[in-house]
């Protein structure tokens, strides 16, 4: 097949950041995806409906001209997140879900959650009115090995919250392991898990073989070969579960490229052609559309894109800058380390 046509993809994990760093980067994302769950990992982070809604505003304003793109508002949930504010922003639409950071497990996470009793009732509220949790699943447990994080949440904080609040809606957010896939497929339809672009590419192999490559670090940190070859299967798959994540986080060159490099990896760009890419290999380009445009929308409760987007495989390999230039200053743009041939059509 040269040519494939699919819904509008959607991004069920995003990072925009504000100011000129949203400005430069708003446009990778809206040229390819209707909507986004958009990150409120902001410093300082977006915690009430009054700031979602100024946040929102402040997309809206930066948006290209004449591009539609809805963004769906996340709040940052902190141990004195009150659970009316919640309902309240949830009720008109303006949020889609709360997002879980456990204290210090990744970039702007420090007012994440220590107690997780202390957020109990708003857990109940959410449970109550059906509003997605999203999850960044790692432990930050000081001693337990970065590579072990995801798998430990999962038994020791994911699973327990779960059983307490029946009814709980979660999304596990990037998942990058066997076990997260595995823990995923054995629960009930309460459950989604986003993939990232990149983890469906590299090990972690990708970011050490050969000198460190800060472009490729990001939270959570890529997994064995095993791992990614499970997401893989998972993320081409089709099952409703699964859906597009990108995860993508933009971070200044200088910011990566540092003695102390901050995790985070810039896909937007070239997110729909990757994934092209990838879902060919496995001979399930046919469930691209799940992936990317369907799923999500089914487990978000929205309608899934009338508009379409196509895509077109051409013999000279697709290209895209190497940086993208913003205010804030340059961006790297996720290197897959081959070439690829599929690229959305204008
Ligand atoms: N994924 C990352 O490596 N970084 C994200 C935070 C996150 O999603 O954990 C960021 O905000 O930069
Ligand atoms: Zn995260
Ligand atoms: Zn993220």
């Amino acid at each position: 097949m040269t040519e494939l046509s699919i819904p509008r993809p959607d991004d069920w994990h995003l990072h925009l950041r504000d100011g000129a760093m949203l400005k430069g980067v708003l446009p990778e994302t809206t040229r390819h995806f209707a909507r986004a769950i958009v990150m409120p990992n902001l410093v300082p982070p977006v915690v009430t409906g009054a700031q979602a809604a100024a946040y929102r505003d402040r997309i809206r304003a930066a948006l290209p001209p004449g591009m539609a793109f809805e963004p769906l508002m996340t709040l940052y949930l902190t141990e004195e997140t009150d659970p009316e504010d919640v309902a309240a922003a949830a009720a008109t639409g303006l949020v889609r879900a709360v997002k879980l950071y456990p204290a210090g497990a990744t970039t702007n996470s420090a007012s994440g959650v220590r107690d997780f009793d202390k957020v109990r009732p708003v857990l109940e509220k959410m449970a109550e009115i059906g509003l997605p949790l999203c999850v960044h699943g790692e432990v930050t447990t000081a001693e337990l090995d970065i590579f072990d994080r995801e798998a430990v949440f999962i038994d020791t904080v994911l699973d327990p919250i779960r059983r307490a609040t029946p009814g709980l809606r979660v999304v596990m957010e990037h998942i990058t392991t066997k076990d997260g896939v595995d823990y995923a497929r054995a629960q009930g339809d309460d459950l989604g898990a986003t993939i990232t672009t990149h983890h469906l590419i590299i090990n972690r192999n990708h970011i050490l073989v050969g000198g460190i490559k800060p472009h490729y670090y990001c939270l959570p940190v890529a997994k064995r070969e095993i791992h990614r070859r499970a997401l893989v299967e998972a993320a081409t798959s089709g099952e409703a579960r699964f859906f597009l994540g990108t995860d993508s986080a933009p971070h200044i060159d200088e910011l990566k490229e540092s003695a102390c490099g901050c995790a985070g990896c810039f896909t937007a760009t070239n997110t729909m052609s990757l994934l092209a890419h990838v879902f060919e290999a496995e001979g399930r380009l046919a469930n691209l559309a799940a992936f990317a445009s369907e799923n999500g929308p089914a487990f978000y409760r929205l309608p899934v894109n009338t508009a379409r987007l196509t895509l077109v495989k051409t013999d000279a390999p697709a290209a895209w800058p190497e940086k993208i230039v913003t205010g804030a200053g340059p961006v790297t743009v996720f290197n897959p380390g081959f070439p690829v041939y599929w690229h959305v059509k204008d």
